[in-house]
C-alpha cells in the first residue's frame, strides 16, 4: 500500500500555546514542569491528528522548544565550548540561554532557513568540538508517542546539511573534516533507533537542493553507506527545489527511500522516476508545505498515476516539506467567508489532503469521490470567481513602461535638489522606523480588534504614541525623525490588511523564531489600494515636528515574500500589482508633504531562488518592482531603502540598481564587514550603514559606535554617510532604545567635529565581539 505522511508539524499550537507557554517560563511565571506539560499536550494533540486524519506514520522529532537545529546540537552533544555548559546535563534553562544568550555570553547566531521565513540557530564548529551525545529530549518524545499508541517515523536533521548550515569562527575551516566525528555520532543514534524497534527514520538533507559542490556532493555516497547497517530504514527527505540533478547518486545511495518536493519541482518527477530503482521508496511531497491554498486534489492524483503505476507500494504520499512553514487549524478561522475559506488548507487540513490522495491511489477515487467533489468545487471556484481578477489592475500592470521604472534624473541630480531643501548636516542622524511596540500598544490593539475600544480612541492612543516618539527625537536630535510605527501590528500584515486582493487571518501564525510569530496575510487575488493607507499618521507625525518626518512603507518584494501568495500565477505579476499600489501611496504621501520615504525591502536576499542559475531573473523583476514603487515622485523627494537580515556581498550591483537615494543596511554584527564589499564596488549613492545591533538590549558605548563610524569614512565619503542603527527598535525596550539612541548621536557630534577639525577618527583594533560577548544578550 501507498505510506501517507508528512515530514513534521508546526509545533507552536493553533492558539500559540508554546509561544506563551515559553515566554512564561523566562519571565519565571510558571516552572519547568508546567512548560513540560504544555509541550507534552501540544504533542499528545498533533500525534493525535495525524493518526485521526488516516497517516499511517506519524513524525516526532519535530519538536523544539526554540529551535530544531539547537535541538540536533543538543542531542549530538555538539554546544559551543564558550558557554560551558555539559551536554549530557543541559538543563532548560541552559538550553534556552543557548538560544538567546545570557549575561556572560550572546546567542548562537540565527539566520534564515533557506527561502523560508523560519530562523535556525547556527551551529558553532572548531576543531574540538564533539559529537560525543547530549540530551535524549528525541528519544523522550519518540517513546511518549509510542505510548500512545502511535506507528512513529522520527526526523532528523541530517548530518550532511547539520554540518553545511553551521559555521565556524576560524577562517577556512574545514566542516567537512568533521564528518570522521559526526558520522558515528549519528550511526550511535540509528542503532539505538534500531534497537528500540523503529523501522523508519527520516533523515533530512535539503542542502540536495542546493547546488552543491562536488565535495560536500560526494560526500553522501560513503556517508550514507556508514549508515546502511545501522539497522534503520531511512527515508532521505529533500525539499524546496529540484534535486533531480543529482537523479542518479540519490538512486544508488544506500537508503530505503527518498522523499521529493513536487510543489516547488513538479518537473523532477520524470527524471527521478526515469532512474528509479524497484526496490526504493519514492516519497511524494504534493500538497504545499509552503502555502495555504487547498490542493486541487484530482490533479495531485493525476500527476502521481503514472508513478503510482510505475512504483506500486513504493510510492508514498506526502507534503512537499514539513508543514511547519503554514499555520495550524483552518477551522479556528471564524471571520472568513465560506468561499475564500473553501479554497485554503492549513496544516491539519492538510493531513486530510495528504490521505485523499493516498486513498484514491490506493483505493481508487472512488473512495474519496466526496473528498474530490468538494476539491473540485474549490479548484473551479477559484478559476473562475469574480473576486480574483480585476482588469484595472492587469491593465496598469501590462501597461507599465521603462520610464515607471526609472526616477526622472540620476542620483547626482537628485542628491543636489535633495539637498537643498533637507538642508541636513554631514553624517545625517536616523533611525529604521519602529519604535518599542510595548505591552500597552498591543493591548490597545488587541482591546480595539475586539470591538471593546472605540476607534476614536484607539486612534487617540496611537497618537499619543506619535507624539512621544517624536518628542523624543527631538530631544535627542535625530536629523530624520519617524512616526515610529506604533500603529501596525506587523510591516507586511499591516499592510495586507488594507490592500485589495489581499485577506488575513485571525489565528494564521507561523513560527519565525523561537517563540515570535508572523501572521502572513494571503494575496488571493488582483492587488490595488483602495484608499491611502499611511497618509494620515505621517500627516500627523509630520505636525509635530519641524524636522523632515520619514514616511514609511513596507517594499512590494518583502510585501510578497512574507505573504502567502497566490500560486496562479508568476510570483512578478503578483510583486508588479503589489508595487503599484506602494507606488500610489509614495505619491500621496509625497502630496502630503511627507518627501522622505523609506520603502523597506528586508526580504529582497531571502526572495532568491536557491539556485544560483535562477538568480539573474529574480533581481531583474524584483529590483523593477522596486523602482516602479519609488519612482513616481520629483527629484527632490528622497528615497530610501532599508535591508538587514542577510548576506548581501553577492547581489551588491542588484541593490545599487535599485537606485533608491539611501539605503540603511544591517552592518554592525559582521563589524562592517559588509561595508569593505560597498567600497569596493563602489556604491554611488548614500548609505547608512548600521551602526549598533538592536538584536540585544545591550546599550554599546559612544565609543565602540564611533570607531564603527571611522571604519564606514574608510569607505564611504562623510558626504555620503548616514548614522542609524542596524534595523526596527519594535522588539527593544524604552530604555535601552533611548540610552543607545543617545549614544549613537554623541558618536555622530565626535565623527563631525573630528571632521570639521580636519582630524582623522582612529579605528581601533578593540574587540567590537569582545564588547559584544561582555554584553547581556536578550537578542531572541
Ligand atoms: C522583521 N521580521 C519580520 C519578518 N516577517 C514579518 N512578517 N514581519 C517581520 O517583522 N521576518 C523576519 C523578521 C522576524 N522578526 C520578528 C520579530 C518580532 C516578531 C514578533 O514580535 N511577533 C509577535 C506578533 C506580532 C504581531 O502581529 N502582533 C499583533 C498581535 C499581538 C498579539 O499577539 N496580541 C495578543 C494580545 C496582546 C495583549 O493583549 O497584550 C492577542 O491577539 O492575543 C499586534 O501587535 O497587534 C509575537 O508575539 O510573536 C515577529 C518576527
Ligand atoms: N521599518 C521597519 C523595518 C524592519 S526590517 C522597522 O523599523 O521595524
Ligand atoms: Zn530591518
Amino acid at each position: 500500500m501507498t505510506i501517507a505522511h508528512v515530514l513534521g508539524f508546526p509545533r507552536i499550537g493553533a492558539q500559540r500555546e508554546l509561544k506563551f507557554a515559553v515566554e512564561s517560563f523566562w519571565r519565571g511565571d510558571i516552572g519547568e514542569t508546567e512548560l513540560a506539560a504544555v509541550g507534552s499536550t501540544l504533542r499528545r494533540r498533533h500525534w493525535q491528528w495525524q493518526k485521526d486524519a488516516g497517516l499511517d506514520l506519524v513524525s516526532t522529532g519535530d519538536f523544539a522548544w526554540y529551535d530544531q537545529m539547537l535541538n540536533t546540537a543538543a542531542l549530538l552533544g555538539a554546544l559551543p565550548a564558550r558557554f560551558g555548559f555539559d551536554p549530557k546535563a543541559l538543563t532548560l534553562k541552559q538550553y534556552f540561554e543557548l538560544a538567546r544568550g545570557n549575561a556572560a555570553q550572546p546567542a548562537l547566531e540565527m539566520t534564515k532557513w533557506f527561502d523560508t521565513n523560519y530562523h535556525y540557530l547556527v551551529p558553532e564548529l572548531d576543531a574540538e568540538t564533539r559529537f560525543d551525545g547530549g540530551v535524549d529530549w528525541f528519544f523522550y518524545e519518540l517513546a511518549e508517542a509510542r505510548s500512545q499508541g502511535h506507528n512513529v517515523k522520527p526526523a532528523l536533521i541530517g548530518p550532511l546539511t547539520f554540518l553545511y548550515l553551521a559555521k565556524s569562527k576560524a577562517a577556512g575551516f574545514d566542516k567537512l573534516g568533521l564528518a570522521g566525528r559526526i558520522v558515528p555520532a549519528y550511526r550511535r543514534i540509528l542503532e539505538k533507533l534500531a534497537a528500540q524497534g523503529v523501522e523508519w527514520v527520516q533523515i533530512d538533507e535539503p542542502i540536495l537542493a542546493l547546488e552543491l559542490d562536488a565535495q560536500w556532493r560526494n560526500a553522501f555516497a560513503p556517508i550514507y553507506r556508514e549508515f546502511s547497517t545501522a539497522g534503520v530504514k531511512l527515508l532521505l527527505a529533500t525539499y524546496f527545489d529540484s534535486v533531480a540533478e543529482h537523479a542518479p547518486l540519490l538512486a544508488s545511495l544506500p537508503v530505503a527511500g527518498l522523499h521529493v518536493d513536487l510543489v516547488r519541482a513538479p518537473q523532477q518527477l520524470d527524471a527521478l522516476l526515469a532512474a528509479w530503482p524497484q526496490d526504493k521508496v519514492l516519497s511524494a511531497g504534493v500538497i504545499d508545505g509552503r502555502n495555504i491554498w487547498a490542493a486541487d486534489l484530482s490533479a495531485k492524483i493525476e500527476q502521481l498515476s503514472a508513478a503510482k503505476t510505475q512504483l506500486g507500494n513504493k510510492l508514498w504520499v506526502s507534503a512537499s516539506s514539513s508543514l511547519l512553514h503554514t499555520p495550524v487549524d483552518l477551522a479556528q478561522e471564524d471571520q472568513l467567508d465560506a468561499e475564500l475559506k473553501g479554497w485554503l488548507a492549513f496544516a491539519k487540513q492538510k493531513l486530510d489532503e495528504v490521505v485523499v490522495v493516498q486513498r484514491a491511489l490506493n483505493e481508487g477515487r472512488g473512495t474519496v469521490a466526496a473528498q474530490l467533489a468538494v476539491s473540485d468545487a474549490a479548484a473551479q471556484s477559484r478559476r473562475t470567481s469574480a473576486r480574483i481578477h480585476n482588469p484595472a489592475v492587469g491593465g496598469r500592470v501590462a501597461a507599465l513602461t521603462g520610464a515607471d521604472a526609472k526616477r526622472a534624473h540620476a542620483y547626482p541630480v537628485r542628491a543636489d535638489a535633495q539637498r537643498a531643501w533637507l538642508k541636513l548636516p554631514l553624517l545625517p542622524t536616523t533611525s529604521i522606523g519602529s519604535f518599542p511596540q510595548t505591552r500597552e500598544i498591543r493591548a490597545a490593539r488587541a482591546a480595539f480588534k475586539r470591538g471593546e475600544l472605540p476607534q476614536d480612541q484607539y486612534i487617540a492612543a496611537m497618537q499619543a504614541e506619535i507624539k512621544l516618539v517624536v518628542a523624543k527625537q527631538d530631544e535627542l536630535g535625530l536629523d530624520v525623525p519617524v512616526h515610529g510605527e506604533a500603529e501596525r501590528n506587523d510591516m507586511v500584515e499591516y499592510f495586507g490588511e488594507q490592500l485589495a486582493g489581499f485577506t488575513f487571518t485571525r489565528f494564521g501564525w507561523v513560527q519565525s523564531y523561537g517563540s515570535r510569530c508572523v501572521k502572513p496575510p494571503v494575496i488571493f487575488g488582483d492587488v490595488s489600494r483602495p484608499t491611502p493607507m499611511t497618509v494620515e499618521w505621517s500627516r500627523y507625525a509630520q505636525s509635530l515636528t519641524s524636522k523632515p518626518m520619514k514616511g514609511m512603507l513596507t517594499g512590494p518584494v518583502t510585501i510578497l515574500q512574507w505573504s502567502f501568495v497566490r500560486d496562479d500565477q508568476p510570483r512578478e505579476q503578483t510583486c508588479l500589482q503589489i508595487a503599484l499600489a506602494i507606488r500610489d501611496e509614495v505619491v500621496d504621501l509625497e502630496q502630503a508633504g511627507i518627501k522622505v520615504i523609506q520603502i523597506d525591502e528586508p526580504a529582497f536576499r531571502e526572495g532568491l531562488p536557491l539556485k544560483r542559475a535562477a538568480w539573474d531573473a529574480y533581481l531583474e523583476w524584483a529590483g523593477r518592482a522596486f523602482r516602479v514603487s519609488a519612482s513616481g515622485v520629483v527629484d527632490s523627494t528622497q528615497i530610501h531603502t532599508h535591508m538587514c537580515y542577510s548576506e548581501f556581498n553577492d547581489i551588491l550591483p542588484a541593490i545599487a540598481a535599485m537606485d533608491a537615494d539611501v539605503i540603511t543596511i544591517e552592518t554592525s554584527r559582521s563589524d562592517m564587514e559588509l561595508l569593505e564589499a560597498f567600497g569596493t564596488f563602489a556604491y554611488p549613492n548614500e548609505i547608512g550603514p548600521g551602526v549598533y545591533d538592536i538584536h540585544s538590549p545591550r546599550v554599546p558605548p559612544v565609543n565602540e559606535m564611533l570607531r564603527l563610524i571611522a571604519k564606514a569614512l574608510e569607505v564611504v565619503p562623510a558626504e555620503r554617510l548616514w548614522i542609524n542603527p542596524d534595523c526596527g527598535l519594535k522588539t527593544r525596550g524604552w530604555p535601552e532604545t533611548e540610552a543607545a539612541l543617545s549614544n549613537m548621536l554623541q558618536a555622530t557630534r565626535e565623527a563631525r567635529s573630528a571632521i570639521a577639525e580636519g582630524r582623522k577618527l582612529v579605528v581601533e583594533a578593540a574587540g567590537h565581539h569582545a564588547a559584544h560577548a561582555a554584553g547581556a544578550c536578550g537578542c531572541h
